[in-house]
């Protein structure tokens, strides 16, 4: 039986006294004609990938005040999630790490001058001082729940004429490490500078809180605006970054691609970095001698100069550090201290769930935005705030100010903060955990007396224990993430000291599982 033809493929079929020339012409546009259908089809195959991965993309903000730990915990990710890169990447912090050694030098031994002339220390804590009622400036005491710090002086005893001969001795012969912090912080740039008060450019009078509060306005040309300006301010700020070469310097030790000017500019100051070396071996055993002068120690116990407590401690180090052949470890690289300028943007692969017994688990992207979280900065957040996945939050610091408004509170700053973030429409959906951070300080601070209640004011007569002390403050936060949540959602708050890098893993493997099964309940992921 003979099949009838089908009737869309003789309407296809080319007329019947199709002459060569024509045949050879309709070839030619049949092929061109399939061509861009192929194209297109690509195109769409393509586009269709891209949105399932931006689906499947996991996005976490790090988001909290300067110092809370932000960069830190970002470290612990990468050592996890992204361990070649940061194989590669660890020798790049010798520079930081030199430089963190030689700026606690550099203060102890302007502290001593400081005394040698008489100056009064500037702000002494009082550990047993009643609360003051007083409203810091600029403060966000949403529950006014946290007082600042009264501060006052105390006479101190005159120096004897050989303590006085020998603290010179040591600036005289640890002068070379000025110019040593120099060269350093001419090479890392603007990072290595912590904003303080003299920096702040005055924005607004709002506190930070009501500040991310306010752009957060349902104006649809303002939110426009907003992101044009992202687009300038990112620019700008990534600038301030690449001025300070300080990522491109980690990609240069990784790859060596940097060509040209740049290349021979990072050549120059890797023999600074090597003139820096040889130095520091140089003062190794004044450096020693200084950290362990009893009348040293004494006046910067006086001052209140907590060494052990600051943002790149080093000083029980000197022996491994201050070599020509020092290479930092992983521990070195968490505990050291550079600010983040900007927003930097970090990519790792997180196993979805623990590895099985054949090692082989599914993995899912994650991008990681890690913040400056001085003052100034926080406007740079808000554009990240769309479809984020989760924020981790870290706070820290119950006695102390911000560098950049000795005025506030830092607890009190992170209360403002929080409840702004909470709060946030944009940030309904967001997956949000935060870390009572730095909480090896905290026990520190606790044992050695300080009262935990002349800072807060609520907590009263509860016992100056790390164990009630962390409850309590993981209540207050759990309260106003349930107050102002936009909808009811599950916050997530832990006890960390994010420089144990071990104690983290085990952390950041729950926050994980968290994230994954907040937002793969969504219908995102679905
Ligand atoms: N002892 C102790 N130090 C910590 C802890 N977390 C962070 N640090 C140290 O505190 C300093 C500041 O931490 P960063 O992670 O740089 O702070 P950040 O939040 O990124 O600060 P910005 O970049 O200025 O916004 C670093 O030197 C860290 O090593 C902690 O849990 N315990
Ligand atoms: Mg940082």
């Amino acid at each position: 039986m003979i099949a009838e033809p089908d009737p869309f493929a003789e309407f296809l079929r080319p007329p019947l006294n199709e002459t060569p020339s024509e045949r050879a012409t309709r070839r030619i546009r049949e092929a061109e004609e399939k061509r861009i259908s192929d194209a297109i089809d690509e195109q769409i195959r393509q586009e269709r990938q891209i949105l399932q991965k931006q689906k499947e993309l996991v996005k976490v903000l790090l988001l909290g005040q300067s110092e809370s730990g932000k960069s830190t915990t970002l470290k612990n990710f990468r050592l996890e999630y992204a361990r070649d890169e940061w194989e590669a990447e660890k020798a790049s912090w010798r520079a930081v790490i030199q430089l963190n050694l030689v700026r606690s030098i550099t203060s102890i031994l302007d502290t001593l001058q400081a005394e040698i002339d008489g100056e009064p220390p500037s702000t002494i804590l009082d550990n047993d001082e009643p609360e003051t009622p007083a409203q810091p400036r600029g403060s966000v005491d949403i529950l006014s729940e946290f007082n600042d710090v009264d501060s006052n002086t105390s006479a101190q005893p005159a120096l004897s004429l050989e303590e006085i001969q020998r603290f010179q001795l040591f600036r005289l012969k640890l002068a070379p490490l000025r110019r040593v912090e120099m060269d350093l912080k001419l090479r890392l740039g603007a990072a290595t500078e912590e904003v303080t008060s003299m920096d702040e450019i005055p924005e607004t009078q709002s506190d930070p809180g009501t500040e991310i509060y306010s752009l957060e306005s349902p104006d649809s040309r303002h939110m426009l605006r907003m992101r044009k300006n992202r687009r300038r301010r990112i620019q700008g700020e990534e600038m301030v970054v690449r001025g300070l070469r300080w990522r491109e310097f980690l990609t240069y030790g990784r790859t060596r691609s940097i060509s040209g000017k740049t290349r021979a500019s990072f050549e120059f100051q890797e023999s600074a970095e090597g003139g820096a070396a040889e130095i520091l071996s140089g003062c190794k055993e004044d450096m020693k001698r200084l950290w362990q002068d009893g009348d040293v120690r004494g006046i910067l116990k006086m001052r209140k100069m907590e060494m052990e407590n600051n943002a790149g401690f080093f000083l029980n180090d000197i022996d491994r550090i201050a070599t020509l052949s020092y290479l930092p470890s992983d521990d070195d690289v968490v505990r050291s201290r550079l600010r983040t300028v900007g927003v930097q943007e970090y990519r790792i692969f997180v196993d979805t769930t623990n590895s099985n017994s054949r090692g082989s688990t599914p993995r899912r992207e994650w991008v990681l935005y890690d913040v400056g979280g001085s003052r100034t900065m926080r406007r740079a957040w808000i554009p990240y705030f769309q479809d984020v996945n989760a924020i981790i939050f870290p706070i820290s610091g119950f006695d102390e100010v911000l560098l950049e408004d000795p005025s506030v509170n830092r607890l009190n700053d992170s209360v403002g903060l929080w409840k702004a973030i909470i709060s946030s429409r944009l940030l309904q959906h967001t997956t949000m955990v935060c870390f009572l951070n730095k909480c090896d300080i905290l026990k520190r601070k606790l044992r050695s007396g300080i009262q935990f209640r002349n800072f807060v004011r609520d907590y009263g007569s509860q016992p100056n224990d790390i164990t009630p002390i962390a409850k309590f403050i993981k209540d207050r936060f759990r309260n106003i993430a349930i107050k102002y949540s936009n909808q009811q959602r599950t916050t997530y708050i832990y006890t960390t000291s994010v420089t144990d890098t071990k104690a983290t893993a085990t952390t950041l493997r729950s926050v994980r599982d968290s994230i994954f099964r907040e937002n793969l309940a969504s219908a995102q992921f679905v």
